[in-house]
């Protein structure tokens, strides 16, 4: 019988966990978890097939280990645990550990990985299987690392670090396919994320035919999700051409037959016209999965990233789809962030999965122009609901951003001043670490306080003109507007967009006029600012107002459908991949 005491990490606090592993005379073995209590005092296992076992324990089990040995006493002997605790509080962290080649131009393999782990609050360790030399040109040269040092690399780490997911990228020789899977049979983990790295995007082969067998037999079948872009789905089904979202589906259902859990086709080399669709296939249901096309030549890892964020959502106990969603929306994110840095004078180059190598990365206001794309999912905070919802603005914003918002507005009309600043501050803080700008309602005095990116005001506040004499040209300044008249004003005053509604009737704003389509696309077709519809807004309609066929219509502006929820994340998403869908048909 051999007792063992385990600290588990749930809900931000270390629970310890009795685990009491019992050899039958059949051997079968039994493994007991038992949560003892903090007090000492006899805790019962219930067994089915020994009936109730009684172990006396000595010394307290708090929930934060210490270095206190403990002694449990059985009926007829006192048996130390396995495992001793740790002598200083200790926090469980998500962990990653992938096992990729090294990319010296640092933009996608192992690097490409680390850096997203980081950008995602996740622990990532690494076992590199080849040393490569590349840049944005493309491979130069790829060195395997000797399969007996994979092996030990893998040992070192899974025997040691409690890793929750394993994500593979370019695995160069059936050998180390092998070793891989031998060793996660030896140390299981939660979940295998494969990205079946086999071409780079620059075109360079960076695993040989040979391998697909091997990958196909031995390794999908043991994966939660594979991740192929179009070349590597191919290869894996033989090379069959791969050219419309219909092969991209019926690839994902023969790949999903191989034997993964998941799969995720990646369309991003689809031709026009659809913008990046993805497909991903649970074995029942697909989901296209949209979104807005970067131009950029930035796209260097792309993939390697997408497959490490999924594996650090995992990680963080996200949904298989949920983490698909998150991370597909943090590439584009980064993407967007990075479509103008300049590294390398290849085709191709590597993007800022950081979001910090551009100049004063934490202030939109100093971004020369204001980017109308980030129009797109519009989220203005409600403090009722989050009252009515019990969570806090910082907690609403977060979920929001998550789950796709691509600019917030702080909207507070009874907050004393000094608590809007401090409110601002905190949320510029969320906002800026993801990319995303904030702006502040009505209040020029608190956006100068935060030094927020803007402020939105309406025709009773502040007239434009003065509050862009107030902030100056690098900060966002937003209109709302119902007549064609006030949205040339706006733009004679120098703003950047206007919110134009209510579209639909609303009772988030009080006794406010409805001007529905028909006015919304007047006003748009006369306004020479983009243009943000609000009022009313919800998944449901969001095609009818994004198809008034309006190319300055850049998106929606939403109070209740995303805040006056239980899940925002969810609500978020729902309402980020209604807008993409029908912006990428009527781009
Ligand atoms: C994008 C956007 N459009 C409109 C509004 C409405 O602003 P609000 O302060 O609530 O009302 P008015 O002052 O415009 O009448 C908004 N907040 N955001
Ligand atoms: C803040 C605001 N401004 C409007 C305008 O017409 O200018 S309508 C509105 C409320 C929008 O909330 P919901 O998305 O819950 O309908
Ligand atoms: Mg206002």
């Amino acid at each position: 019988m051999d007792i063992g005491l385990e600290y588990r990490y749930e809900n931000e606090v270390l629970i310890p966990t009795l685990l009491v592993q019992i050899e039958l005379e059949s051997k079968t073995k039994l493994l007991l978890q038992r949560r003892p209590s903090c007090a000492q005092g006899a805790t019962h296992f219930q067994t089915p097939h020994l009936g109730t076992r009684s172990y006396r324990i000595e010394g307290m089990i708090p929930t934060i280990p210490v270095r206190s040995p403990l002694t449990l006493c059985t009926n007829n002997s006192s048996i130390r645990p396995t495992t001793t605790a740790m002598c200083t509080p200790t926090h469980r962290v998500p962990h990653v550990l992938t096992v990729a080649g090294s990319d010296s131009g640092a933009g996608a393999g192992i690097q490409a990985d680390l850096k997203a782990c980081a950008a995602l609050g996740v622990y990532c360790s690494t076992v590199v299987t080849a040393v490569t030399a590349q840049n944005t040109v493309g491979v130069q040269g790829i060195h395997p690392v000797p399969e007996t040092f994979v092996a030990a690399q893998l040992r070192s780490v899974l025997s040691d670090m409690q890793v929750d997911v394993v994500k593979t990228g370019m695995i160069p020789s059936i050998g180390m396919v092998k070793i891989l899977c031998q060793s996660l049979q030896e140390f299981p983990v939660r979940a295998l994320v494969v990205d079946p790295v086999m071409v780079s995007t620059s075109g360079d082969v960076l695993a040989d035919s040979s391998i697909v067998s091997v990958l196909r037999k031995d390794l999908l079948p043991v994966a939660d999700i594979v991740t192929p872009n179009l070349k590597e789905a191919s290869i894996l089904l033989g090379g069959v051409p791969l050219e419309t979202v219909a092969h991209l589906r019926s690839a994902a259902k023969l790949i999903h037959d191989l034997g993964p859990r998941y799969v995720l086709v990646k369309g991003g080399d689809l031709p026009a016209p659809f913008d990046a669709v993805d497909i991903f296939f649970d074995g029942q249901e697909y989901h296209e999965l949209l979104g807005p096309r970067v131009e950029t030549r930035n796209t260097h890892g792309t993939g390697c990233t997408l497959a490490s964020s999924i594996a650090a959502g995992l990680a963080k106990g996200l949904s298989m789809f949920e983490a698909v969603q998150v991370a597909k929306r943090f590439v584009e994110s980064a993407l967007h962030y990075s479509k103008n840095i300049s590294i390398g004078r290849g085709v191709q180059g590597p993007f800022d999965h950081l979001l910090k190598l551009k100049q004063n990365t934490n202030s939109f206001s100093l971004r020369r122009g204001f980017d109308k794309s980030d129009l797109l999912l519009y989220a203005i905070t409600d403090s009722r609901m989050n009252k009515k919802w019990g969570r806090s603005m910082v907690e609403a914003v977060k979920a929001s951003i998550k789950g796709g918002a691509t600019i917030i507005q702080l909207r507070e009309k009874e907050v004393e001043t000094g608590e809007f600043v401090e409110l601002a501050l905190a949320c510029k803080e969320i906002c800026h670490s993801k990319g995303v700008p904030l702006i502040i309602n009505d209040r020029v005095d608190v956006a100068l306080a935060s030094n927020a990116d803007g402020v939105h005001v309406g025709q009773s506040d502040m007239q434009a003109r003065t509050v862009r004499a107030l902030l100056g040209p690098d900060k966002i300044i937003g209109v709302s507007c119902k007549t064609e008249e006030q949205a040339l004003q706006a733009w004679n005053d120098g703003a950047d967009y206007i919110g134009c509604g209510g579209v639909f009737p609303t009772s988030t704003k009080e006794n406010n006029r409805t001007i529905g389509l028909d006015g919304l696309k007047a006003v748009c077709l006369t306004s020479k600012l983009p243009v943000v519809a609000i009022g009313g807004i919800s998944a449901d309609n969001v095609p009818s107002v994004m198809e008034i066929g309006a190319a300055n219509l850049r998106g929606i502006a939403v109070v209740s459908a995303l805040f006056d929820h239980d899940c925002i994340f969810s609500e978020t998403m729902k309402m980020y991949s209604a807008v993409t869908h029908c912006r990428s048909r009527t781009k």
